[in-house]
């Protein structure tokens, strides 16, 4: 297995709920290896976004810890980019003064962050669109924008929760196919919440998928297809990750799926490449 650069070790975690704390995270394990693309997926409102929080730091878990390099990070803010479906731009601002801002919250001049930022956005394909207004962009432009806000920050790790989620199904094809492109020129390390399983495939090394909640890692799929992926033109193996996927998530009933490798194989049909988690 890969040195990891960010380690979740039996994270558990109780949030108010009218009857007393209810538990939402019972015993999640995660191993990251640094300039890997994690997706994580499971069924709604399981504790996806929860987990993301404590990765960040934003909430504390009530058992377990956070590493991040070896280092203890748990309920400390500072080491992870949040990017989340909202894009969150200021309408004020233009794009290259959002995505400076990233760089100013860290003290940096305005200056300085613009100058540092207008290299970056031509990577980002924002560089005809620099001195616009976020409500100038397509709702595509604007995720790429918010992405670079991310980015810019130059924090360890970038946690992205749903971040095509809000838009429409073809400009979410373009940005994954843009995201696959850039993702593979670049390495971040990432860990993705989406809904969505075949952009989960195209993206990912690995696919988490969370038990229903009180949630524990149920499944890990690796995806070995070499990158970048397309989201319409996946190749055996992502193909068949995805089939398992849904079968695991309980949306196929079992019959054959067009796409899938084989007839009749659920998500323990495939060894070595799904590994169960031990909760
Ligand atoms: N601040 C909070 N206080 C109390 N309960 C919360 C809080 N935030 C989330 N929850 C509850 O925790 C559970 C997990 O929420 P979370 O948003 O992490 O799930 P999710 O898997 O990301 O959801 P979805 O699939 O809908 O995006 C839900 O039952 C939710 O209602």
């Amino acid at each position: 297995m890969r040195d990891a650069l960010l380690q979740v070790r039996d994270v558990h975690l109780a949030l108010p709920a009218p009857g007393g704390p209810r538990p939402v995270l019972a015993g999640v394990d995660l191993h990251v290896p640094r300039g890997s693309f994690t997706c994580v997926v499971g069924p709604s409102g399981c504790g996806k976004s929860t987990l993301l929080g404590v990765v960040a730091g934003l909430r504390r878990p009530d058992r377990g810890r956070v590493l991040l390099d070896g280092r203890d990070v748990t309920g400390t803010t500072g080491h992870a980019a949040w990017m989340a479906q909202d894009d969150l731009l200021l309408e004020w601002r233009t794009v290259v003064d959002n995505v400076a801002l990233g760089l100013q919250v860290q003290g940096l001049r305005r200056r300085e962050a613009r100058a540092r930022v207008r290299d970056l956005l031509s990577g980002f394909g924002l560089a005809d669109h620099a001195d616009a207004r976020p409500s100038e962009l397509s709702g595509g432009l604007r995720q790429r924008a918010a992405l670079a806000r991310t980015v810019v920050q130059g924090r360890d790790l970038l946690l992205l929760d749903e971040p095509f989620g809000a838009l429409d199904a073809l400009t979410r094809l373009h940005l994954q196919r843009w995201l696959a492109a850039t993702w593979a020129a670049h390495r971040w390390t990432v860990v993705m919440v989406t809904h969505d399983v075949r952009e989960a495939v195209t993206l990912a090394d690995e696919v988490v998928r969370l038990s229903d909640r009180p949630a524990h890692v149920a499944v890990r799929h690796v995806v070995d297809d070499p990158h970048p992926r397309h989201p319409a033109a996946l190749g055996a193996g992502a193909r068949r990750v995805e089939h398992e996927v849904l079968a695991g998530l309980g949306v196929l009933d079992g019959q054959d799926t067009p796409g899938a490798p084989e007839s009749g194989r659920g998500t323990s049909g495939v060894r070595g490449r799904s590994r169960a988690s031990t909760p």
